[in-house]
């Protein structure tokens, strides 16, 4: 059995279908990450798992508690949920040790040391105990705010974007602390974002939503990987997609012949990672080969670092061999290279593809499938 199960939750405003049909489960201990464009339903998909709001239909199940059944919903203080907001929302007038300590009865008696223990839970010095928020850092107010959630040792927390207000090293920082600290407490959580790398690292599982359906969960690798369509796999990172013929788990393609993962046979899109490229200058040009051994020319290339990247137009079948193929129309792909091995603009370089390149068959491009589960 799920430790939280959702089925069929509904969720109208007015004419607007914020939630058509959430059916999600997650398992005890477990990390969920919730991503999805703008106006999805992820903040009502929470806010309803939170009690804040109640479903038009379906059912929320907590460890065997019925939550909700329609708009029949327990209120949010009965769930024992904690909720970490996008901003911390701690209390302006209260110090650090009295926005841990809201939640505790004053009658409890351990409640002190309770305060300190959470605060060391969440890696924050003692000293800090007296400070108002506002004399503190953003990624200790977020801390903190940790810190009051799991006070009352809640059975689900959920981050609405928690991070999301951090500069970028504090925030990788910040969430690898909390995904620790969560691990090691082995809390059930749920992570709003919309930062699609944040979502991959921190959860064990990915679901993605659109117009309030859930188009896909599975593990971060499966989601990256194995997309169920183009808009999964765009909205999880770059793609390369290229048609293709599939024949016996080969694709014939621009790129040569290349392994795919699926092993039904026809015309389909094949998606590949720029990161499963590599690329080599070449002087003398050869005959492509196996998996995806290609020839292209470098036409631009942009230095960012740790992220290079280089725009490069693969050679054409005619190009290639002299004589006339169904691969004869320039193909850009914008690849993704180590700054040691930047090329220069020009350069003929060899592409080759590691791993398996994953199909999208003709038929299922042009209807999206609804949620699969994997
Ligand atoms: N209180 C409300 N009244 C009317 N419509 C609402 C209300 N709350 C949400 N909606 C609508 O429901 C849909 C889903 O909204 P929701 O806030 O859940 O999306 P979201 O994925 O969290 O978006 P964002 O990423 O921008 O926060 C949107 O079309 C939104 O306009």
């Amino acid at each position: 059995m799920s430790f939280l199960e959702l089925r069929a939750v509904e969720k109208r405003y007015g004419a607007t279908l914020a939630l058509g049909g959430i059916d999600l489960d997650l398992a005890a201990g477990s990390r969920t990450a919730i991503v999805g464009p703008s106006g999805s339903g992820k903040t009502t998909l929470l806010r309803i798992i939170a009690g804040f709001e109640a479903p038009d239909a379906g059912r929320v199940v907590l460890d065997g508690t019925m939550l909700a059944d329609g708009p029949r919903s327990t209120p949010p203080h009965r769930r024992d949920i904690g909720i970490v907001a996008q901003d911390g929302a701690l209390f302006p007038h209260l110090s650090v040790a009295e926005n841990i300590g809201y939640g505790l009865s004053r009658r409890y008696v351990g409640r002190d040391a309770r305060i300190r223990d959470l605060l060391a839970m969440t890696g924050l010095d003692a000293s800090i105990l007296r400070r108002r928020p506002d004399q503190l850092s953003g990624g200790q107010q977020q801390r903190v705010a940790l810190a009051r959630a799991l006070a009352r040792s809640p059975r689900l927390i959920l981050l609405d974007e928690p991070f999301s207000a951090l500069d970028t090293g504090l925030r990788a920082h910040t969430r690898q602390a909390v995904s620790e600290l969560l691990t090691a407490a082995g809390i059930t959580t749920i992570l709003v974002t919309h930062d699609q790398a944040e979502a991959l690292s921190f959860a064990d599982q990915v679901a993605v939503m659109r117009l309030g359906r859930l188009l896909q969960i599975g593990t971060p690798r499966q989601l990256y990987l194995q997309p169920v369509d183009p808009m999964v796999a765009e909205f999880l990172g770059e793609t390369i997609r290229i048609p293709a013929l599939i024949r016996h788990g080969i694709a014939d393609c621009a790129l040569g012949r290349i392994a795919v993962d699926d092993d039904r046979s026809g015309e389909a899109e094949i998606m590949l990672r720029p990161e499963q490229f590599a690329i080599q200058p070449v002087t003398e040009p050869a005959a492509p080969g196996d998996n995806g051994d290609a020839l292209a020319e470098v036409i631009s290339v942009d230095f960012g670092g740790a992220t290079c990247t280089a725009l490069v137009r693969l050679r054409t079948g005619r190009e290639r061999t002299g004589a006339a193929s169904r691969t004869d129309h320039a193909m850009l792909l914008r690849l993704r290279v180590s700054p040691i091995a930047l090329p220069d603009v020009g350069t003929l370089v060899r592409l080759t593809v590691a791993g398996r390149a994953h199909v999208f068959p003709k038929d299922e491009q042009s209807e999206r499938r609804p949620y699969r589960s994997v």
